[in-house]
C-alpha cells in the first residue's frame, strides 16, 4: 500500500540515524524546577556514555528570558573534556551569544533559530524574521570563520502557537535564508507538536522541490499530540536519517504555550532498533541517564518505551 505523497518502506533503506540529544537545552529550558549545574553536567556525560554522538548541551540567551540556561558558563567548563568524537552544539541567537559560547573552549557548532511564523519570531526572540536573519547572517559569518560549524532551526513547520497553521511555503523561505547563510543542516520544529505525518510530508516535499538535500534536513518533532514517533516514520520514509530527541520526553518551549515535551529518545532509539536502524545508542543505558535528572524535577520517564522497560525490570 502507498501512502500518499510517499513511497512506503523506504525507511528500511536507511541503514543509521543520526540521534541530536536536545534534552539538556530544549528539555530543561522550559522545566518550572531549576536543575543544579552539576545534575545537567552529569545528563549530559550520561548521555554520551549512552551512545550520543551528538548533543545540544545548553544555550547562551539572555538570563532573563530563560533562566534555566543561565550556567551556560558552568556547565562548559564542566564539559571540556567529552570526547572529541562527540559533536557539542549550544544555542546562539546573536552575537553576544555567540562570544559567550566561544570562550568555552568545546563548542563545536552553534545553532542559530529562526521561525516560519512572525509571531513566534517576536515572542521567542523579540525581533521580525527578518530581523533574525540579519542577526543570524553576523553569528554565521563569524562562527563560519573561526571554523565552527552553524545549525539552522526553523520553528513552527507545521503550526504556531499564536497564527494556527502555517504555509509550508513559510518553512521554504526560512529554511532558504538559512540555507545561504551557510548552515549544514537545518532542523525542522513542530514547536508545538501537532504536525500529522502529511503535514511533515508536504513540508518536506515542498523543501525538497526547493533544492533541499534531506542528508541536510533534521526533524525536531514534539510529542504533545502523540505524533512525533509517526512523524519520524513519514520522515524516514521521505528519506531523511537525522532527528532531534530528548531523554525521557523532557521538554518544551517557553514561548510555546501548552507545547508538551521533544520526542523522547528511548522512543526513538526502540524504533530505530525494531527497525534495523542503526542509532549507535543503548537503550537501557539511555533510560537511566536522566534517572537523577528526573528525580530533582520531581517526574517520571515521559518515554512510553522507557516506562515499559522499567516496569519489565521490576518484576
Ligand atoms: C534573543 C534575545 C537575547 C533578545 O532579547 P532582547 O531583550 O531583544 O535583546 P537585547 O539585545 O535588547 O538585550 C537585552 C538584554 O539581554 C542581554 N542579552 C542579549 N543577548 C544575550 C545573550 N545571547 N546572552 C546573554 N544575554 C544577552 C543584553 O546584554 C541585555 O542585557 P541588560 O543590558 O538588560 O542586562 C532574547 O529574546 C532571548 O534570549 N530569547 C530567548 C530565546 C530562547 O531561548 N527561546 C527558547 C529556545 S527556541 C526553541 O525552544 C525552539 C527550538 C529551537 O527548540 C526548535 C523548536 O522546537 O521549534
Amino acid at each position: 500500500m502507498t501512502r500518499a505523497g510517499c513511497s512506503a518502506g523506504r525507511h528500511r533503506a536507511i541503514s543509521s540515524v543520526e540521534v541530536i540529544e536536545v534534552g539538556p537545552r530544549d528539555g530543561l529550558q522550559n522545566e518550572k524546577v531549576s536543575v543544579p549545574t552539576d545534575v545537567k553536567v552529569a545528563l549530559c556525560r550520561s548521555l554520551v556514555d549512552a551512545g550520543v554522538r551528538r548533543i545540544e548541551t545548553t544555550s547562551y540567551v539572555s538570563p532573563k528570558w530563560v533562566p534555566q540556561m543561565s550556567d551556560n558558563v558552568n556547565v562548559m567548563e564542566a564539559l571540556k573534556d567529552i570526547p572529541s568524537g562527540v559533536e557539542v552544539s549550544v544555542l546562539t541567537p546573536n552575537l553576544k551569544g555567540l562570544e559567550n559560547a566561544k570562550l568555552s573552549g568545546r563548542v563545536d557548532a552553534v545553532s542559530v533559530f529562526g521561525a516560519a511564523s512572525e509571531s513566534f519570531s517576536q515572542k521567542n526572540i523579540n525581533c521580525s524574521i527578518e530581523e533574525s536573519i540579519s542577526r543570524f547572517s553576523a553569528v554565521a559569518e563569524t562562527a563560519l570563520g573561526d571554523g565552527l560549524k552553524v545549525r539552522g532551526y526553523v520553528s513552527c513547520i507545521a503550526a504556531c502557537p499564536y497564527e494556527g497553521p502555517i504555509d509550508p511555503k513559510n518553512v521554504v523561505k526560512v529554511w532558504k535564508l538559512l540555507k545561504d547563510l551557510g548552515c549544514y543542516e537545518v532542523s525542522l520544529g513542530d514547536t508545538i507538536g501537532v504536525a500529522t505525518p502529511n503535514q511533515i510530508s508536504k513540508v518536506i516535499e515542498a523543501l525538497v522541490a526547493e533544492g533541499a538535500d534531506v542528508n541536510e534536513l533534521a526533524g525536531h518533532y514534539h510529542d504533545t499530540c502523540g505524533t512525533a514517533l509517526t512523524n519520524v516514520l513519514r520522515s524516514l520514509d521521505l528519506g531523511l536519517s537525522k532527528f532531534d530527541s530528548s531523554a525521557a520526553g523532557l521538554g518544551g518551549c517557553p514561548y510555546a504555550a501548552g507545547a508538551s515535551g521533544n520526542l523522547a529518545t528511548e522512543d526513538l532509539v526502540y524504533l530505530c532498533d525494531g527497525l534495523g536502524i542503526d542509532t549507535g545508542i543503548d537503550f537501557g543505558k539511555v533510560v537511566c541517564a536522566s534517572e537523577a535528572t528526573l528525580d530533582v524535577i520531581g517526574i517520571g520517564n515521559r518515554s512510553k518505551s522507557a516506562q515499559a522497560w522499567q516496569a519489565k525490570k521490576q518484576t
